[in-house]
């Protein structure tokens, strides 16, 4: 199996091109992403053939589990369509789980240097925790995690975040509170958290840890959340840098309720996975 290691801002996967996913792709997943006995990385992506787009992605976490979507994977995606000539579009259709998005690269040349995403439209997780008001409405709400009480804002992008709002993220214990938040029984599908600094209106510092990766040195989606929930928190504006352990990224929340993300996409290296069993 040939594949693409790519990165965006340090959340890094292994990218493979394929006409379908292969059997168990969870445990292939699992092996693949160990960064001892597999090549390492955030997450396992395919790229597929679609009936309704240009091309269609699946996400696989390193424990496994598969993503509804990956805002840093899809940089990675439509530079490597682009540049591999599967698309020579400079603004293409994937079929995400979180629907149909559009990436536009930004060309160097005949490189993709940087890609804007329309993300598409933020949804405020209302089943997993009870929210009533209409989205303008501040929409914090508490949860106790490990009998400490959080103000939360919980929203979608196709997959769940839970945001959370702290005077200094380098003091948050990512490693102790992460996992206890990921697998909240509020969150029925887990969720990613993100614990966020805010600047000014128009900066903000995220630190995430990821569901079903742990803690990694960015997060697209997380950062669209971050993002979305300091707007409507009145702590930002609808344009803000974020900036997270391994790079910036900047989001726009537009006046048509679309969510746009712009930042780097990298290629590292290609390889060809052996399939062995781990450990030799
Ligand atoms: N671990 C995430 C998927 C990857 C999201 C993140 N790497 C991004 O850039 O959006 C989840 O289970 O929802």
């Amino acid at each position: 199996m040939r594949f693409l290691k790519m990165h965006g801002l340090g959340n890094d996967f292994v990218v493979v091109k394929a006409d379908s996913v292969p059997e168990q792709p969870d445990t292939l997943a699992r092996v693949v992403c160990d960064r001892h006995f597999g090549v390492g990385a955030d997450g396992l992506v395919f790229v597929l053939p679609s009936e309704k787009a240009d091309l269609r992605m699946r996400i696989f976490n390193p424990d496994g589990s598969e993503a509804e979507m990956c805002g840093n994977a899809i940089r990675c995606v439509a530079k490597y369509a682009y540049e591999s000539g599967m698309v020579r579009k400079t603004a293409l259709r994937v079929e995400t789980g979180a629907g149909i998005l559009i990436p536009r690269l930004h060309l160097a040349g005949e490189r993709v240097a940087t890609v804007e995403v329309d993300m598409g439209e933020p949804v405020l997780e209302r089943g997993a925790i009870p929210m009533d008001g209409p989205p303008g409405r501040v929409i914090n709400e508490l949860l106790t995690v490990a009998g400490e009480s959080f103000r939360v804002t919980a929203v979608s992008f196709g997959n769940p975040h839970c945001v959370i709002f702290v005077s200094d993220v380098a003091a948050v214990d990512l490693a102790a509170l992460g996992p206890k938040i990921e697998h909240h029984p509020a969150f029925p599908r887990r969720t990613n958290v993100e614990f966020v600094q805010v600047l000014n209106p128009e900066r903000i510092r995220v630190r995430v840890w990821e569901r079903g990766a742990g803690a990694t040195l960015a997060c697209g989606t997380g950062a669209c959340a971050a993002a979305v929930a300091g707007a409507l928190n009145g702590l930002t504006g609808r344009q803000v840098r974020v900036g997270l352990p391994g790079g910036e990224l900047f989001i726009r929340w537009a006046a048509d309720n679309h969510v746009y993300m712009t930042g780097p996409a990298a290629a590292v290296f290609a390889g060809e996975w052996l399939g062995e069993e781990p450990g030799g």
